[in-house]
């Protein structure tokens, strides 16, 4: 945990009075036979006692993520912002916040060589702008390697934590292929060990806000600039994929909706979120990014996931300015903006119509299943949303 939450310094904490008890228990199974209780797993909070419990999990993911609905509660009421983020800083100081779901790509592509690393998970915005509210990553090792994450995989050293990970039991040298405990596999490291961190982890108002999806279909582009009202449709919806990996039980990908790219950690309605990240936006002048790591060419089992190179160099497009002087055209039903061209990225896999392997008929028939699904999913903020966002959304014939 210290690697995961931000440290203070051991005179500071001699002063300080604990806000919460955190009890993790996970070796004990929590009791089936409690009304409600469907597994032998809970994290459980109390507010008023200020309080939290573990029972039956051993993961360390529970506590991090624990602590960070905590911040899900306290924070907008004290008119911050909290943000399932990371968020990185380019040399002339200007700030990126990356949203996803779990395996979108948060940790992955905020690990920037060009820019300096804030945080990889989880963030807050307020008045004088964006502070981490942890000291460390926790990033996925499954298949991690020196070559395509370099940052990453050298951040591994005395003093991170590999939690499920398959080592060798003389050498001791770790196997980042093997699955055989999880595909969860992951490394707890102090932000420090990224060479490019930015320690304090704070930084100014965002310019760009990316939120990162993983579409399972291969129907949404690999980047689209998203209108304000859009991008306050995007993130109510928070779709995604789940890919095989955090979740127990999820072997390939599903479509999901999480309200705000992280519906589990959230506490109060998932509007009052996207309001304060509205007003923010617009105060700042933030532009706003839909950026798929998922699926191009085809579905899961058809098409191939966008390559990691391909979704690095569309952001390092975004931040050279390139992407934006790019000639834009408008993806149908989903009213997106797609740009015609990026550099470091092929044309035809900018456009989903272009790269589609199968025929034009499941290609229409499969981004007009998405986006019923996206239009079932909304009918939950119906009352909430603005006519401008309800109109962001997809529209079907
Ligand atoms: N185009 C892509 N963009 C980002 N990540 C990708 C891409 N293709 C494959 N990946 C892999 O997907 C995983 C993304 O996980 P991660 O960055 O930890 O997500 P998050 O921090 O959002 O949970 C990594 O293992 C990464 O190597
Ligand atoms: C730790 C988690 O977050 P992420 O996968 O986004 O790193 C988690 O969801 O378990």
């Amino acid at each position: 945990m210290p690697n995961m939450l931000s440290r203070r310094p051991i005179e500071e904490l001699a002063t300080l009075a604990p806000g919460l008890h955190h009890l993790n228990a996970g070796q004990f199974p929590a009791n089936r036979y409690t009304t409600s209780m469907t597994s032998s797993t809970s994290v459980s909070i109390n507010f008023k006692r200020r309080e939290m419990v573990i029972l039956g999990t051993q993961y360390a993911g529970e506590m991090k993520k624990g602590v960070f609905t905590i911040m899900h509660y306290l924070m907008p009421k004290a008119g911050i912002l909290s943000l399932h983020s990371s968020a990185n800083e380019g040399p002339d100081g200007d700030v990126s916040l990356f949203f996803g779901l779990s395996g979108t790509g948060k940790t992955t592509l905020s690990a920037d060589p060009h820019r300096f690393l804030i945080g990889d998970d989880e963030h807050c915005w307020s008045d004088n702008g964006i502070f981490n509210i942890e000291g460390g990553c926790y990033a996925k090792c499954i298949d991690l390697s020196a070559d395509k994450e370099p940052e990453i995989f050298n951040a591994i050293r005395f003093g991170s934590v590999l939690e499920n990970v398959v080592f060798h039991p003389q050498s001791r040298l770790v196997d980042y292929t093997d699955k055989s405990l999880t595909e969860n596999t992951r490394c707890a490291y102090p932000i420090e060990y990224i060479p490019n961190a930015k320690v304090p982890c704070v930084g100014g108002h965002p310019k760009n806000i990316i939120l990162l999806t993983c579409d399972a279909f291969g129907v949404l582009p690999p980047v689209a600039k998203l209108t304000q009202h859009q991008s306050m449709y995007h993130f109510i919806s928070g779709y995604t994929a789940k890919i095989a990996g955090t979740e127990d039980g999820v072997t390939e990908p599903q479509a999901t909706f999480s309200a705000c790219f992280g519906q589990p950690f959230l506490v109060w309605h998932p509007t009052k979120y996207a309001n304060m990240l509205a007003e923010k936006m617009a105060e700042h002048e933030a532009n706003a990014w839909l950026i798929n790591t998922g699926w191009n060419g085809g579905k899961y089992g058809v098409g191939k996931r966008i390559a990691l190179k391909y979704s690095r160099a569309i952001i390092d497009a975004i931040h050279s300015g390139e992407l934006a002087q790019q000639e834009y055209e408008e993806y149908p039903v989903f009213g997106l903006h797609i740009p015609k061209a990026c550099p470091g990225v092929p044309e035809n896999v900018l456009n989903p119509k272009t790269a589609w392997l199968g025929d034009a008929d499941e290609f229409e028939a499969t981004v007009a299943k998405l986006a019923n699904l996206f239009i079932e999913n909304f009918k939950l903020y119906e009352d909430h949303a603005s006519p401008e966002v309800l109109a962001a959304g997809p529209v079907l014939e």
